[in-house]
């Protein structure tokens, strides 16, 4: 059967598994004769058609032949009031995985009335009926898969709109000087040229900065919104599974006295304040005889390669020499925060920070390295970290700020997109050429941002965009 956007469509909303209560949501024209035909209400005096809109009431779900499933609360909210601007009906059940999958079971038997909706279909209706833009649909997803306060408050701005406004904004200057100049080419007697360049130079320069900015807060807004991928590195019992139990606050890793103890790399995310850490315990590093530990030494060099932040962890009551060196000049183009560890044992500290410094400077590592004396055991040191890791990544800024970050990676290369448009316009202003030069740029630049809300989208992108939601949304 060929999908279309005027079936009613039907799926489980709720998480697949065991809950309070389950949430069956239909869509479409037929929604509620769908529905109609299994519910009944306790004194078989009440009809769902009759139903007020945004209301709830408890009824019976029975199956075909009148065999009662599970009590339930349906609510009706009629088209364009609803979410997907058609037709909704919630069923609220018990949310039982079975009992969920027996109703919508019932729902979709007879296909012609109600199909199984895709992945996403409810907020693609919403999105193709005009009651969200592109971004405001795509902010969706991203609040269910936030993992992060930061990732959460900036989807919550996206979907109530500061996205959408900024890219109208900008497009709305776009048009307007297109405008003009089209006017001034076909009609030169009522709208004049003279000079025009030295004005809409001032306007491209504008969001030229606009585009420049939001393109700024990508990178900072990827790392805020998906963590900090962080590797803990150092030689062998120096405390590194340590500092993961510490930071996770439960026995994540092993941790013995015995060196060597960590052979496979161990990930937990980590939320410090408002900052998510993908953290890495990694083997001690040292040469090792032993082929298992050998490989976990191995692994440990290759994450640390590709991790964004390593915390280099030095036992201060030993010795570092050709060994820290050696890991040190691995990863000296690494943002890097060096915890001198074990300084509750006061009597046998022999390295000092001023130890460190000298180790740093050998390895030609930027001196403004923050060295940070801990105890994990006493758990001093931490709150240091956190600071030095908020001043490393975020200027020392933890609270996300009003502004909208760019988190999503579609968006980002549009913007770069129309930032290419927007500098051949400004080149061309600078080049003296005539006006109807920019106005190929400045409409591939309105196209660009065009696409970000989903103007001028083709279906193909749409598809692709609402094929990676999670069913039921
Ligand atoms: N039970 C339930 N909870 C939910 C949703 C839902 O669909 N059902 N949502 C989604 O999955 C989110 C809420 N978002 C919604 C957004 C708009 C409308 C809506 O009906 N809008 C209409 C009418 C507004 C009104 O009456 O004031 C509109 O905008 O025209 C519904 C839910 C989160 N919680
Ligand atoms: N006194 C003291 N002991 C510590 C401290 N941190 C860790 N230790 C101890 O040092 C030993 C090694 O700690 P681990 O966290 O297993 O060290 P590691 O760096 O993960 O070691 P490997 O996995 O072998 O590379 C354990 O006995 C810890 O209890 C500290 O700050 N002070
Ligand atoms: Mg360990």
């Amino acid at each position: 059967m060929i999908h279309t956007n005027e079936d009613t469509i039907a799926a489980i909303a709720t998480a697949a598994s065991d809950a309070g209560i389950g949430i069956i949501r239909v869509s479409g024209s037929k929604a509620v004769s769908v529905v109609s035909r299994f519910y009944q209400n306790s004194k078989h005096e009440y009809d769902l058609e009759q139903h007020a809109n945004g209301t709830i009431r408890f009824g019976y779900f029975c199956d075909a032949k009148g065999n009662l499933i599970d009590e339930v609360m349906v609510s009706v909210m009629r088209a364009p009031h609803s979410y997907t601007k058609e037709d909704v009906i919630e069923v609220n059940t018990h949310g039982g995985t079975m009992v969920m999958q027996k109703i919508l079971h019932e729902l979709i038997s007879d296909e012609n009335e109600c199909r199984l909706a895709e992945p996403g279909e409810f907020t693609k209706r919403a999105f193709l009926n005009g009651r969200i833009d592109l971004t405001r649909a795509e902010a969706v997803m991203d609040i269910i898969e936030a993992k992060s306060e930061f990732a959460l408050s900036n989807s919550e701005k996206q979907l109530r709109g500061d996205m959408r406004n900024i890219i109208v904004d900008m497009r709305a200057q776009i048009i307007y000087e297109m405008a003009f100049i089209e006017s001034a080419l076909d009609d030169p007697e009522n709208y004049d040229l003279t000079d025009y360049s030295s004005r809409i130079m001032p306007m491209c320069d504008k969001l030229i900065r606009k585009c420049d900015n939001l393109l700024k807060s990508a990178d900072e807004g990827r790392v805020r919104a998906t963590g900090l991928s962080t590797v803990i590195i150092g030689k062998p019992n120096s405390g590194k599974s340590s500092l993961l139990n510490v930071l996770t606050g439960e026995e994540t890793a092993i941790v013995t006295d015995i060196a060597g103890t960590t052979r496979d790399v161990i990930e937990h995310d980590v939320k410090i304040d408002n900052i998510l850490l993908h953290v890495i315990d990694t083997a001690g590093i040292r040469d090792s005889a032993d082929k298992i530990e050998a490989i976990g030494v191995e692994k440990a060099r290759k994450f640390a390669k590709e991790a964004e932040l390593i915390i280099y962890m030095v036992d201060s009551t030993s010795q570092v020499g050709d060994e820290d060196i050696e890991i040190l000049t691995s990863v000296k183009d690494k943002k890097i925060i060096v915890l001198l560890n074990k300084t509750d044992k006061e009597d046998e500290i022999i390295i000092t920070k001023e130890n460190i410094q000298k180790l740093l400077e050998t390895v030609g590592i930027n001196t403004d390295v923050p060295i940070i004396t801990t105890s994990m055991i006493l758990g001093n040191g931490i709150d240091d970290l956190k600071t030095a890791i908020s001043d490393l990544f975020f200027n020392g800024k933890l609270v996300p700020e009003d502004e909208i970050y760019i988190t999503n990676l579609r968006h980002k290369q549009l913007l770069e997109k129309a930032d290419r448009s927007l500098n051949l316009v400004r080149d061309s202003i600078e080049q003296g050429l005539s006006e109807d030069f920019y106005t190929i740029d400045l409409h591939d630049a309105y196209e660009s941002l065009g696409l970000i809300i989903g103007e001028e989208v083709g279906d193909d992108l749409v598809e692709e965009i609402f094929s990676k939601f999670c069913m039921g949304k």
